[in-house]
């Protein structure tokens, strides 16, 4: 996944927090009335689906889930005020 992926994705998000269209899941999450639960609960749900595809070996299934997986970790990212950059600023330290 390139950082462009990311950059793009991330950026529509913060349009969808900005602007809160009805038909957007992205922008629910926002709204919804549990708060940040909403996405912490999807967070802990696409972990535990991606532990399962790992088990069955099921890369296909794997991919799907990880991308789930990264989509509502930036959806958190954004609801903390974060950017992507402060995400890829600590990855890069790191190296
Ligand atoms: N990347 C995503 C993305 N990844 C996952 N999801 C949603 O997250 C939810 C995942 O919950 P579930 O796992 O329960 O979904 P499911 O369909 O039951 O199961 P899966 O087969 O998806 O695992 C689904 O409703 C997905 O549609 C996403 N929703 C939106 N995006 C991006 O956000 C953009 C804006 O979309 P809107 O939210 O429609 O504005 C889109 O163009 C996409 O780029």
């Amino acid at each position: 996944m390139s950082d462009t992926v990311l950059e793009e994705l991330f950026a529509v998000i913060e349009e969808r927090k900005r602007t809160t269209p009805e038909d957007s899941y992205t922008a629910s999450l926002f709204t919804h009335e549990k708060g940040q639960n909403a996405v912490l609960e999807k967070l802990g749900e696409e972990t535990t689906e991606v532990v399962l595809a790992a088990k069955d070996d099921d890369a296909a299934e794997l991919a799907h889930e990880s991308a789930d997986l990264v989509y509502h970790l930036l959806v958190l990212l954004s609801m903390h005020d974060m950017s992507l950059e402060d995400l890829l600023a600590e990855l890069e330290e790191r190296r």
